[in-house]
């Protein structure tokens, strides 16, 4: 009973401490909105927090995109809200981007169906099986494309990647190989995020429009496989993402959350790991004695599996390289691919002493805390070693989010990133031509991280086999 009582007085005080974090709402209606954008889209999109954390401290109140938000660039505080179920906070998103998902879409779900589906995709993900599938597609379409690099040749990493990673998206997804239907994908897919980020305007002949349109071609293709796939499955062990969603006994995953969710799941698949391949050519190019020893871990790798002939690298391998692993993390940390995530309070919540009124927002901003001289030494200077032995478990570190929509991609990112650069450091050399960052929309390379690139063996220009 005296421990209730005391409970119940804490929390009363607590209540009492719990402030409306500090900090301006900006103009009416627009809010902050301009001078967050214009600060996203410069090379230090984190000055518009920098500004404000010196004034208000960590966490302050602002007004983004039409809606008052908490913005938090402390770690613990966006733990805490990543951790937060339904009952406290629900993704938010652009309205546009809520128009192009679909009610029923994973990133917008919440409850059992969320907890369901992210189940069921986040186990099929992190399957042996699958890991060993994605590898040898993944091996087999580098070393495809970069077949045919000739020396001396410009080539655009961005593009490259991207090219690699949507074949072996759509077939993790859907199972999808047919090059044609892959590259018609591919196109409505292109002309479906190009809406994304538009205005919430669904006339026919604007962007939204278009968008909705190519999503509806894309929905009749998936929804052609899952009806094929649903005649001729006997229960045969799934292959790919839509396997194990039709598999689910329950009655909840109709055709269309399946084919809808392909789509979507499509959105934070598509780009962000060649961004992160991208990316970590970029910084390597910029750190030769990174490089060098990325490549040293690569070539030993190489050296031995080569008299094994036949056997191929596994999963296992291109995981077990921890110095390819740690240039992959530090290229999370630096290069912030997803600079945070937003959240809305379905209820009043009070974290560390902060009061986040109900139907504001909470931007959890990730890139100022994996930027905090706090948190790390040198935070702008690339710095793999740093990772050594690190624990990268903690709230100072969450690239791929947190709690339970922690990215279920997380693993499969890792693996595909080392095989493109076990395949690029072990047969190429590279002079990379001037390009930069640009940090909004999305985090991408202006020009699309352009390398010169040669053999490293010369004599044998066109490798039948990399
Ligand atoms: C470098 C690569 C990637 C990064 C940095 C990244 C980052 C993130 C982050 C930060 C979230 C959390 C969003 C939130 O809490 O609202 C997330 C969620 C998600 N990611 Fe990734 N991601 C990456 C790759 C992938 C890949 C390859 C896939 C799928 C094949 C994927 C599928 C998803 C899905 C489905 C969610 C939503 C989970 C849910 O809400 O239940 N991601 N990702």
């Amino acid at each position: 009973m005296a421990a209730i009582i005391s409970q119940t007085r804490k929390l009363r005080k607590s209540h009492k401490r719990a402030r409306l974090p500090g900090g301006s709402l900006g103009w009416p209606l627009v809010g902050e909105t301009f001078e967050f954008v214009s600060c996203a889209y410069s090379p230090r999109p984190e000055s518009f927090m920098d500004k404000r954390r010196l004034l208000y401290g960590k966490v302050f109140r602002s007004h983004l995109f039409g809606c008052p938000t908490i913005v938090s660039t402390d770690a613990e505080v966006s733990r805490w809200v990543l951790q937060s179920d339904a009952r406290s906070f629900v993704p938010s998103y652009p309205k546009s981007l809520t128009e192009l998902m679909g009610k029923s879409s994973i990133l917008l779900i919440n409850g059992n169906l969320q907890r369901r589906v992210h189940g069921l995709i986040g186990a099929f993900f992190k399957s042996s099986d699958l890991k060993a599938q994605i590898t040898r597609d993944m091996q087999c379409y580098v070393q495809q494309s970069m077949n045919s690099w000739s020396n001396e040749r410009l080539i655009h990493i961005q593009d490259e990647a991207k090219h690699i990673v949507f074949q072996i998206l759509v077939k993790g997804l859907i199972g999808l190989q047919s090059v044609t239907e892959t590259e018609f994908l591919k196109q409505q897919f292109r002309e479906f995020i190009a809406g994304l980020m538009s205005l919430p305007v669904k006339l026919p002949g604007s962007r939204l429009y278009r968008s909705l349109q190519a999503k509806k071609k894309m929905v009749t293709l998936i929804k052609s496989i899952i009806l094929e796939k649903r005649k001729n499955n006997c229960g045969r062990t799934p292959l790919d993402v839509v396997d194990v969603l039709i598999n689910d006994a329950s009655d909840q995953l109709t055709d269309d959350l399946i084919s809808d969710n392909m789509i979507d799941l499509m959105i934070p698949a598509e780009d962000s790991v060649p961004v992160l391949v991208t990316l970590a050519v970029k910084y390597l190019s910029e750190c030769p004695l990174a490089l060098q020893q990325l490549e040293e871990e690569n070539m030993q790798l190489k050296e031995r599996a080569s008299p094994l002939p036949g056997e191929d690298l596994q999963w296992t391998d291109y995981m077990s390289l921890s110095f390819t692993q740690d240039v992959i993390t530090e290229t999370l940390r630096l290069g912030n691919i997803i600079s945070g995530i937003m959240r809305k309070a379905v209820r009043d919540v009070e974290i560390k002493g902060h009061f986040i009124p109900k139907g504001w927002c909470v931007f959890a901003y990730f890139r100022s805390v994996h930027l905090d001289e706090n948190h790390y030494d040198e935070a702008y200077k690339f710095n793999p070693w740093r990772w050594k032995d690190k624990d990268k478990s903690t709230c100072s570190f969450t690239p791929f989010g947190g709690g339970q929509r922690l990215c279920p991609g997380l693993d499969l990112s890792r693996l595909e990133a080392s095989i493109f650069l076990h395949h690029l450091v072990t047969n190429f050399t590279w002079v990379a031509e001037e390009d930069q960052i640009v940090n909004f929309p999305t985090v991408r390379m202006k020009r699309g991280m352009p390398i010169r690139v040669r053999r490293k063996d010369c004599s044998d220009q066109t490798l039948s086999s990399l």
